[in-house]
């Protein structure tokens, strides 16, 4: 049988410390202050960093300078807070609200405004942490403690929005981005060009290449041209808004690089189109293969996690109690293996092989697997001949691996996507350190 995975496949070495936590990073990944070169490990982009780790004085908050440091490297602790910031009504809560708590997108016209910072929380996979910081809090001025607010943030995600006048927005947003470069440099700036819904695909695109444009003009003056800015198009009323927070998520895992590693082995043994690394209750996903991503992929894939979400509490869900509710704060979906150092994660064989495959459309003809092992599995087609399907394995309570089949991976080609899909499912266990 063909295998997918070389046996030195998987970095980091197995002498570094385990990360039991998807989101602690070890900084030593990173280029120590005594080193003239920058590491392998470091994208050429991030050369300013070295730079800014050899000038940085420390101090608590903001340094990184740990390389001539005693003792154990300083390592992020805890999950990853996303920050939330923009001008007044440009949709910070209804963002948050959206995404990690799951209120219904036409709820958000009633929402209040906010006068203080807002948190959020969802237990899942991982476990994600987000506040809002309201557009008339100083956060930025020196006599506010700003530590407090950006200490361990994983990104600030600015929204822009863009059925609104933004000039005002893009100033205020180059403060911020300024600001971080000096104080908090390992923070990752996100700008969500925001409430696109409604908007002609040509004005969208003007505005999108217009605060691209504008902001890195301006942080080239500034200084900061080479400080990496990622820009989306967002909706709270479409799958934009979920692709988008996926990809902000995605960039704060260490352990990235070997997941799209193994994805991308697996599609091209078994000729996958996509494979997608589903948070099967926030239906972020934490990694994809390296082929382009597409929004239409992500909208059927994500789709599909509903139908399976769905079908878990029609029959129940093995490792929780039956009624719980289907919002990101319920027991079911806690993996409580990646949050606490002592515990080692448990993610195989937690799940049933799914009895009921979905059927999405009149045409579709679902399937259900073979009862070979105990793990979820299921899929459904979406055309008569049955080339075209997909293909869904859970790899824990939280996590599911869904798969877009290309031609040329048909019924007869099931073994081997099963046996590779297994072998992924042992190389994942490796990578969260089991
Ligand atoms: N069309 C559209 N409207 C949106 C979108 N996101 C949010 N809104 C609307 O924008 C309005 C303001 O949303 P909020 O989430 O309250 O904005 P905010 O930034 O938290 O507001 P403050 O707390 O007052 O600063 C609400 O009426 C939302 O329904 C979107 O993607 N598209």
């Amino acid at each position: 049988m063909h295998t997918l995975f070389g046996e030195n496949i998987l970095s980091p070495a197995a002498d570094q410390v385990p990360l039991p936590d998807p989101f602690e990073l070890a900084f030593n990944l990173y280029p120590s202050a005594s080193s003239d070169t920058p590491s392998k490990s470091s994208p050429p982009q991030n050369d300013w960093l070295t730079q800014l780790q050899k000038q940085a004085p420390t101090d608590g908050a903001t340094s990184f300078s740990h390389g001539t440091q005693q003792g154990p490297p300083p390592r992020r602790k805890g999950n990853p807070r996303l920050l939330f910031m923009g001008l007044r009504r440009c949709g910070k809560s209804s963002v948050q609200k959206v995404v990690f708590q799951k209120l219904p997108p036409a709820d958000t016209l009633y929402l209040e405004a906010t006068n203080k910072i807002e948190k959020a929380s969802m237990q899942s996979f991982m476990n994600f942490e987000s506040a809002e910081i309201p557009t008339q809090l100083p956060v930025l001025s020196p006599e506010y403690e700003h530590a407090t607010v950006f200490t361990n943030i994983g990104a600030v995600i600015w929204i822009i929005d863009s059925q609104d006048e933004y000039l005002t927005s893009i100033s205020e947003l180059l403060r911020v981005a300024v600001f971080l470069a000096e104080n908090y440099p390992r923070a990752n700036l996100e700008v969500f060009i925001h409430k696109t819904d409604g908007l002609s695909e040509e004005y969208k695109y003007d505005t999108f290449r217009e605060v691209r444009q504008r902001v890195q003009d301006e942080l080239s003056d500034f200084g900061y041209g080479d400080r990496a800015v990622s820009y989306y198009q967002t909706s709270i009323f479409d799958h934009s808004i979920f692709e988008a927070m996926s990809k902000v998520i995605m960039k704060l895992l260490p352990q990235l690089p070997a997941m799209e590693t193994l994805l991308t082995k697996l599609c091209s043994t078994c000729r996958i189109q996509k494979a997608y690394l589903f948070d099967t209750v926030s239906k972020i996903y934490i990694a994809t293969d390296t082929s382009p991503t597409f929004l239409k992929d992500y909208e059927v894939c994500s789709d599909y996690v509903d139908v399976i979400v769905d079908i878990k509490q029609l029959y129940g869900w093995l490792d929780a109690p039956k009624d719980a509710p289907k919002d990101g704060s319920q027991p079911q979906n806690e993996d409580p293996e990646l949050e606490s150092e002592g515990t080692q994660p448990k993610i195989e064989g937690v799940q049933p092989k799914s009895e009921a495959s979905p059927s999405k459309s009149g045409s579709s003809q679902p399937k259900s697997a073979p009862d070979t092992n105990m793990l979820g599995e299921s899929m459904v087609t979406f055309d008569k001949g049955g080339d075209n399907y997909m293909y869904a394995r859970e790899i824990s309570n939280s996590l599911s691996l869904i798969c877009l089949m290309g031609q040329g991976s048909g019924p007869d080609k099931r073994k081997l996507i099963e046996y590779n899909v297994d072998i992924l499912h042992d190389a994942l266990l490796q990578v969260f350190k089991v």
